[in-house]
């Protein structure tokens, strides 16, 4: 029988890891429930989540056939199980391919295509522990595929493999003697010769789940090897988290996505030493740096440690001159050095500079991160397409596409063609691309002054406001109105053209260089353009969780019981043409736990220089569509790529929260714009960490 086509890739991706189908499947088969057949989730990364899940279904077979054959006084039989059946195929599979394979997934999983090799997560295929040698006579199928994160740094929680089956990551195991305790930011590899070690001795054995910054408070499971526990062995720490964070899943039915019980550990550390210290501003900000996941190159981080600045608000434009200087020199060169972690005090912070790729190898081109005090780079997950949360409802199926949404009998490039094809409809009969590649001044005009005109005509009012429904079910107010927009209709699947035809544009993703950075202005990062854009460029699109807007506000309540600092955008551009939109049509797309670059685009009033449009691609369902940027004039290499959000700064109640801007245009809105104002939160140190341990 033909599998169904995802199915059949996923066969095949697990083929080319030599993973044969008898195995692959129940774990598919699992993993398609536990994220209610979200394919999405499955398929991102190289199928990373389904690789590691029967990776470790793979070493729960191996554990459990330990047990029974330890239990089992034959060992000749035993060595018979073993090596006749799953052992024999599992050596097989890692002798053979596996272990290769897998390190090149994760290779590309964790530090992105582009990493250079010493990025690589290391496999340390030793005995996790020695079993006690009375027992244990049968070396040939003990070897376990210990895996070591080496040096990478774990700040960045990949939210998707910690819903997964876990990645046995070796737990962090101390002696009872002080002096054999290694440093919290050991890797693997010293972590497991702890293992060894303690298991030795048979002293007490402490496991360490977590500590403050400088190790001053730790969080430990200690274990008594005087009170009877036969057969005790060490589990691995992320088995051990995801066993807890199933429990409390189950427990209290709903958990964040990015729920990290370690975290929440290392934060009650965090907490002990702020309660009992006045001075915890002196610890050094080190952490933070390994969330933004530098080049490593030796084994070692690389970092230029180039500034300080102030946050004092009196000697800001000194600091903005400062950091000029810095961007100037960074300009010049990304080659970087060595990062000294340095102690700061409580008004000066490092910035650093860092020629990382924060899309880890999912774009086409690489995106560069620059001069930014890393402890405020932003534990999110980077994703390059949207991602349906849970309740949405998109349906992307060729046979909701009719005839009229799109030209099955064009071939090549529908732009060069004489006579515009049905997907040119939606823009008036004519593409709203240039061969060029750019979107034609005509179109984008138009767009602009719709959207500058907003007050004046070009909004709708629904009849049964999605928003206003949220807000007061019983009494819902008038709604106050949505922009009209123009739609862009992108050739795709069901076309007859190829896939370099004109009319495909946004769906061939980021082809500008671009770079994240942290504005002198206080808006936190930003993003900004490295090579000079003409007038109607595509820079990216608005990427993030597709969510009906019933869970944006149960998630804003929940999150962080302020309804502040979520990243959402309504995709409302075609609410007006419903009579009654059903909660799972209303839809946004939220980048604050998942999103791409875009999710760093500041805000401009009146005189932004990129503008947002609706673009229709894999269906003509209007609720749901990709919402891509477009350049609204010339824009010089350097300069800040920056978007209208249309924002009413006196609606405190909107899904987009408002904030005191500082966006620097004549025309803010903002009545005191030109006033000294607070700072986003993200400036501040402590409200940075208190929303971030909110949000994760
Ligand atoms: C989509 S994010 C933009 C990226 C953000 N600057 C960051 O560091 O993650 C939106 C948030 O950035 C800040 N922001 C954006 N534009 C701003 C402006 N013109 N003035 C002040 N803050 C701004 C606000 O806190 C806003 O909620």
């Amino acid at each position: 029988m033909e599998l169904p086509p995802r199915v059949a890739s996923a066969m095949n991706a697990m083929k080319a890891l030599g993973l044969s189908w008898e195995i692959t499947k129940p774990v598919l088969k699992d993993l398609l429930k536990v994220y209610k057949y979200n394919w999405e989730h499955i398929e991102c990364e190289n199928y990373r989540v389904l690789a590691d899940a029967i990776l470790d279904s793979l070493e729960l077979m191996d554990n459990d056939l330990k047990k029974i054959t330890r239990r089992d006084d034959d060992l000749d039989k035993k060595v018979d199980v073993e090596n006749n059946s799953f052992s024999g195929k599992r050596a097989k599979v890692e002798n053979d391919s596996f272990s290769g394979k897998r390190a090149k997934v994760e290779n590309d999983l964790f530090c992105g295509k582009r990493a250079k090799p010493s990025n690589v997560a290391c496999f340390d295929k030793r005995p996790s522990h020695e079993p006690p040698k009375n027992e244990h006579k049968n070396k040939a199928s003990t070897t376990i595929i210990n895996i070591s994160l080496g040096d990478k740094p774990r700040q960045l929680e990949n939210p998707i493999s910690s819903a997964a089956p876990p990645r046995p990551l070796p737990a962090r195991i101390v002696g009872s003697s002080s002096s054999r305790e290694s440093s919290l930011h050991d890797n693997g590899k010293n972590a497991s010769t702890d293992v060894d070690r303690s298991a030795q001795n048979s002293s007490s054995i402490r496991i360490e789940l977590a500590s403050s910054l400088s190790g001053e408070v730790r969080l430990v499971i200690l274990y008594d090897p005087a009170l009877p526990c036969p057969n005790f062995q060490i589990p691995s720490l992320e088995i051990l988290c995801k066993m807890v964070e199933d429990r409390c899943l189950k427990s209290y039915k709903i958990l964040e996505p990015h729920f990290s019980l370690l975290s929440l550990l290392k934060e009650m550390c965090h907490c002990v030493m702020e309660l009992s210290s006045n001075s915890s501003e002196e610890r050094g900000n080190i952490d933070r740096f390994q969330g933004m996941n530098p080049i490593i190159s030796n084994g070692q981080p690389e970092y230029v440690n180039l500034q300080t600045y102030s946050n004092n608000k009196s000697e800001r434009g000194k600091d903005s001159e400062d950091i000029r200087n810095s961007e100037a020199l960074a300009n010049d060169s990304l080659g970087l050095v060595v990062f000294q972690p340095q102690h700061s005090s409580s008004s000066t912070k490092t910035v650093a500079f860092c020629d990382t790729d924060i899309s880890r190898g999912e774009e086409n081109l690489k995106i560069s991160l620059a001069n930014g005090p890393a402890e405020r780079y932003p534990p999110y997950h980077y994703i390059p397409r949207n991602i349906v949360y849970q309740n949405a409802y998109v349906n992307i199926s060729l046979a909701r596409i009719g005839d009229e949404d799109c030209c099955s009998t064009c071939s090549g490039d529908c732009l060069a063609a004489s006579i515009p094809c049905p997907c040119a409809r939606e823009t008036g009969g004519d593409y709203a691309y240039t061969s060029d590649g750019l979107m034609k001044n005509e179109f984008l005009n138009a767009i602009i002054s719709m959207k500058r005109d907003r007050l004046q005509k070009h909004l709708y009012f629904c009849k049964d406001c999605p928003i206003e429904r949220i807000r007061n079910e019983m009494m819902p107010e008038p709604c106050k109105g949505h922009l009209i927009r123009k739609f862009v209709k992108e050739c795709w699947s069901k076309c007859g053209c190829n896939r370099i035809c004109g009319n495909r544009l946004v769906q061939r993703g980021i082809t500008r260089n671009l770079q994240v950075f942290w504005t002198v202005e206080g808006k936190g990062w930003g993003l900004r353009t490295l090579e000079e854009l003409p007038m109607g460029a595509f820079i990216c699109e608005y990427v993030g969780e597709i969510l009906t807007n019933t869970e944006l506000f149960d998630r804003q309540l929940l999150v962080t019981g302020k309804m502040r600092h979520t990243y959402p955008v309504l995709l409302d551009a075609d609410w007006g043409s419903e009579q009654v939109l059903k909660d799972e049509e209303a839809l946004c797309l939220d980048a604050t736990f998942y999103g791409n670059v875009a999710r760093f685009i500041n805000h401009r009033c009146g005189d932004a220089n990129i503008v947002e449009v609706p673009v229709e691609v894999e269906t003509p369902d209007h609720h749901y569509y990709h919402l891509a940027f477009f350049t609204v004039r010339k824009v010089e290499a350097l300069e800040e790529l920056t978007w209208d959000y249309g924002i009413d700064f006196d609606d405190q109640t909107h899904p987009i929260k408002a904030f005191s801007c500082r966006c620097g245009s004549k025309l803010c809105r903002t009545e005191e714009h030109k006033l000294e104002k607070d700072l986003p939160w993200f400036w501040d140190e402590n409200a940075f960490k208190e929303n971030y341990i909110q949000l994760f």
